[in-house]
């Protein structure tokens, strides 16, 4: 039976892509230390696999498509297609970045003053191609993670290091220099599994809905009723991303507005829809939006 190989990211982003894939329609199923998790599609067959290898494991066929960082494809210089980009980190749905960062107290304002100096890092040669590029010659030395701690205590005089809400960079005391790389996760395919029809349908299929998923994460829809003189003016307050649909309401002057609008608006809004006339707003949650 044809199927398709899918690499599940563990580590960081392993929580966030399964919740994904939840909501796209995809249940993922993993026991405790099984790297083999159920999925409920027959057609896909389902492995976990670190972030960082990921996408050498995308490249050499193991799996026909993956979810990593950007970070970790550059880093591998692998050669993949990238089906599309999801903007989701850890804990939100901005991208990870990556930056330069030094103790608060030390003496460094900008990378010129690195020269020769020492700084550890998981991303080795993205780190070195970069000051290379820069024309600044410092030692690049790879770091295995609790990457923060090391020049603090010393080790090294900077770090490049990925911060998402920057909370391990306040509880260490560092102070960012410069962000070298903003990062954010791909959905990639092997270039053969790209190349079936069938794979590459199913791969797209995949796109499709989990875009669908993250697109809805940021929005809800609203619908309210409006006596049809004030309709003009509810309707002003609604921004103008999709036009709200409107339709009678039975045996009545009134009218149903329904829109969908982004989450983060909803608070000051509400309240001025009421003071425009709406009545009877209620506010639902969008599972996907394509
Ligand atoms: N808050 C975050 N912290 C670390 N990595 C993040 C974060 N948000 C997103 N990422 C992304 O997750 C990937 C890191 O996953 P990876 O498995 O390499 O490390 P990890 O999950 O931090 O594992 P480890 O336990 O070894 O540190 C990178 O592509 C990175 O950009
Ligand atoms: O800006 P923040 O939201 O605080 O996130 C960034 C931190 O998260 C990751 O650490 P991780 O938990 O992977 O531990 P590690 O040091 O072992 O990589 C990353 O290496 C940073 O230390
Ligand atoms: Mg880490």
């Amino acid at each position: 039976m044809k199927q398709l190989a899918l690499g599940v990211p563990k580590g960081s982003l392993q929580e966030s892509t399964i919740r994904l894939f939840r909501q796209s329609g995809w249940k993922i199923s993993l026991s405790d230390r099984n790297y083999f998790p159920e999925i409920n599609d027959s057609d896909i067959n389902c492995s976990i696999c670190r972030a960082q290898e990921m996408s050498r494991y995308v490249e050499s066929g193991t799996f026909d498509v993956g979810l990593t960082g950007r970070d970790w494809i550059m880093e591998n210089d692998s050669d993949v297609i990238v089906v599309t980009d999801l903007v989701y980190s850890k804990v939100s749905q901005r991208p990870a970045r990556w930056v330069l960062a030094v103790p608060m107290d030390s003496p460094v304002r900008d990378l010129q003053d690195l020269q020769g100096k020492k700084i550890a890092t998981e991303l080795v040669n993205f780190t070195r191609r970069y000051f290379e590029t820069e024309g600044v010659k410092v030692n690049v030395e790879f770091s295995w993670g609790a990457t923060e701690a090391k020049v603090i205590s010393g080790l090294c005089d900077a770090i490049v290091e990925v911060t998402e809400t920057g909370a391990t960079m306040r509880a260490n005391g560092l102070r960012i220099v410069k962000e070298l790389m903003q990062s954010n996760t791909q959905l990639i395919a092997n270039r053969q599994a790209w190349e079936d029809p069938w794979k590459r349908a199913k791969i797209e299929h995949i796109s499709l809905l989990l875009q669908g998923a993250l697109r809805a994460e940021d929005l809800v829809a609203l619908k309210m009723n409006v006596p049809e003189e004030k309709l003009n003016e509810v309707i002003k307050l609604l921004p103008s991303l999709n036009a709200p649909t409107i339709a009678h309401l039975y045996m009545s002057t009134w009218l149903s507005v329904e829109t969908v609008v982004s989450k983060n608006i909803v608070r000051e809004l509400i309240p001025r829809l009421i003071q425009g006339g709406a009545e009877g707003i209620i506010e639902y949650s969008l599972n996907k939006v394509i």
